[in-house]
């Protein structure tokens, strides 16, 4: 059980994770701000970069189900608040629309989905999603890192929709599906979930925690090199 309050040293007001955002901010901003994103906003993104991404962002959406599905059963298992279980509910049904809506742009593209294999970066990351599906994997851990994922595309690809962005008209639907405002909120209430759990867990767990959001990080940085073709 996790009981100890010890969060809030350094994280005045913001929780945890604004710390922590703090702390990480030139690896997060590497995540978020990486030469794929910011080509897209300026209109040059190599359109087979964006094909490659797309093929392999499929791959890595499938995988994210189960995952998500696991956070989700650690929830109804530890969390006392019905509420999570809803947010995180709405993100996993989200992913069911999400799923028909690669198959539809991989169709615009002239991308063939099926056979295709997962790349290096796309297989190590989607090990790394597995490794958290482990019942040993607390759901603070768990919920931490599920906030990441999806921060992570959030703060990207809103980049793309922000005034004076190039990003050209056949990439907005993209930009929109991860940068809106509406999937802004839903990252919102998986931070406030997150930091609510981190408030009250032991040092240990913290340490996880931060470690599992540095591993996110970092697989986010590789998925993106594998897009531009550089690994
Ligand atoms: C690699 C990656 N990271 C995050 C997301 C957002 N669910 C995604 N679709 N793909």
């Amino acid at each position: 059980m996790e009981g100890k309050n010890n969060a809030a040293e350094g994280a005045s007001g913001g929780g945890m994770i604004m710390a922590w955002l703090n702390k990480h901010h030139t690896i997060y901003s590497r995540a978020t701000r990486h030469p794929f994103i910011l080509s897209t906003r300026d209109g040059t993104v190599d359109l087979s970069s964006f094909k490659r991404w797309l093929e392999q962002d499929y791959i890595f959406v499938r995988e994210f189900v189960p995952f998500v599905a696991s956070v989700l059963l650690k929830a109804w298992r530890e969390s006392e608040d019905g509420s999570d279980m809803e947010v995180i509910l709405s993100g996993l049904a989200s992913l069911n629309d999400e799923i028909s809506w690669f198959k539809k742009e991989a169709l615009k593209w002239g991308v063939l989905l099926s056979g295709t294999s997962p790349q290096k970066a796309n297989q190590d990351y989607c090990r790394f999603l597995e490794s958290l599906m482990s019942s040993e994997i607390s759901y603070t851990v768990a919920i931490t890192a599920f906030w990441a994922i999806e921060a992570v595309y959030q703060e990207s690809f809103s980049l793309c929709l922000k005034h004076g962005s190039r990003t050209p008209a056949e990439l907005m639907e993209t930009c929109q599906r991860w940068g809106s405002d509406s999937f802004g909120q839903y990252c919102h209430s998986l931070q406030m979930i997150a930091n609510k759990r981190l408030e009250k867990a032991p040092d240990y767990i913290l340490g996880k925690a931060e470690e599992a959001f540095l591993s996110v990080l970092e697989h986010e940085i590789e998925f993106w090199n594998m897009s531009n073709g550089e690994w």
